[in-house]
């Protein structure tokens, strides 16, 4: 699946002090959250992972941070990233991500909607890959304007540490986590997230894309690293698109 190069390494130096994040309150007390499948073992989605009201806190405080235009030439071997972006470490943004939003609980299954994914624990492992003990504590926020996008490329998974109690757990990434903030009902055309997978064998016409609309509040998430699908966010033709980007860790085998 993912090949050399096209990869989606760039980065801008992490700024040094966390935001102050505005708070989850409104994800409680709420129904339990589903696990949509959009392609086996590939892509999921959790719909209304966040309301919408939630997603408008969220777009405006984001803008206000300092977000950086990517350049339009990339380095040799990177993807085209063409939008504005906010980068930052900040372990305790993940875990609150990752523990007061009810994602934890539906990625572990502690608590799975009627109508969404039955996976039983090996079923589970499998599929993300490992145990999964939290978030990437790297967190992208990205702006796309009319005109943006992120060209197809691949993402990595990377070997990082989940800050824990009483040590640190050493993991590597093994799927990325993109929160749309923004849809075509918020007034964003385009910039759908757009899966290309591989033909079954050469010589035979590659099957349709898979595209994602956004949905402002839903959650997708995708597998990276060795067997990620190349993948694209397409151009914005109106209004913003919005994301936050973090990725599932898993423990890493010693
Ligand atoms: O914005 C998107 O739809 C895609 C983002 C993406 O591919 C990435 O963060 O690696
Ligand atoms: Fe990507």
């Amino acid at each position: 699946m993912a090949p050399k190069g096209k990869k989606n390494t760039a980065s801008s130096t992490p700024q040094e002090q966390p935001p102050k994040w505005p708070p989850f309150k409104s994800l409680v007390p709420r129904s339990p959250l589903a696990l949509k499948e959009i392609l086996p073992n590939q892509i999921v989605t959790i719909p209304n992972f966040w309301p919408s009201s939630l997603c408008k806190t969220y777009v405006s405080f984001l803008a206000g941070l300092p977000l950086v235009t990517t350049p339009g030439k990339p380095k040799k071997g990177e993807a085209v990233r063409v939008n504005d972006r906010f980068q930052i470490q900040d372990a305790s943004f993940a875990k609150r991500l990752w523990e007061e939003t009810g994602l934890k609980d539906v990625v572990m299954g502690n608590v799975q909607a009627d109508d969404g994914l039955q996976l039983n624990e090996e079923i589970r492992t499998q599929l993300w890959g490992g145990e999964v003990v939290g978030l990437n504590s790297n967190i992208r926020i990205y702006r796309y304007n009319k005109g943006q996008f992120f060209d197809q490329h691949y993402d990595d998974s990377n070997n990082v540490i989940v800050p824990s109690s009483p040590r640190d757990i050493p993991a590597r990434t093994t799927w990325t986590l993109l929160l749309y903030l923004t849809s075509q009902a918020t007034g964003c055309v385009g910039g759908e997230t757009v899966f290309y997978p591989d033909p079954p064998a050469k010589k035979v016409a590659p099957p349709e894309p898979i595209i994602v609309d956004l949905e402002a509040g839903m959650a997708l998430l995708h597998r990276h690293g060795a067997e990620c699908m190349l993948h694209e966010g397409r151009e914005v033709l109106a209004g913003e698109k919005w994301v936050i980007r973090s990725d599932l860790c898993v423990r890493k085998s010693s």
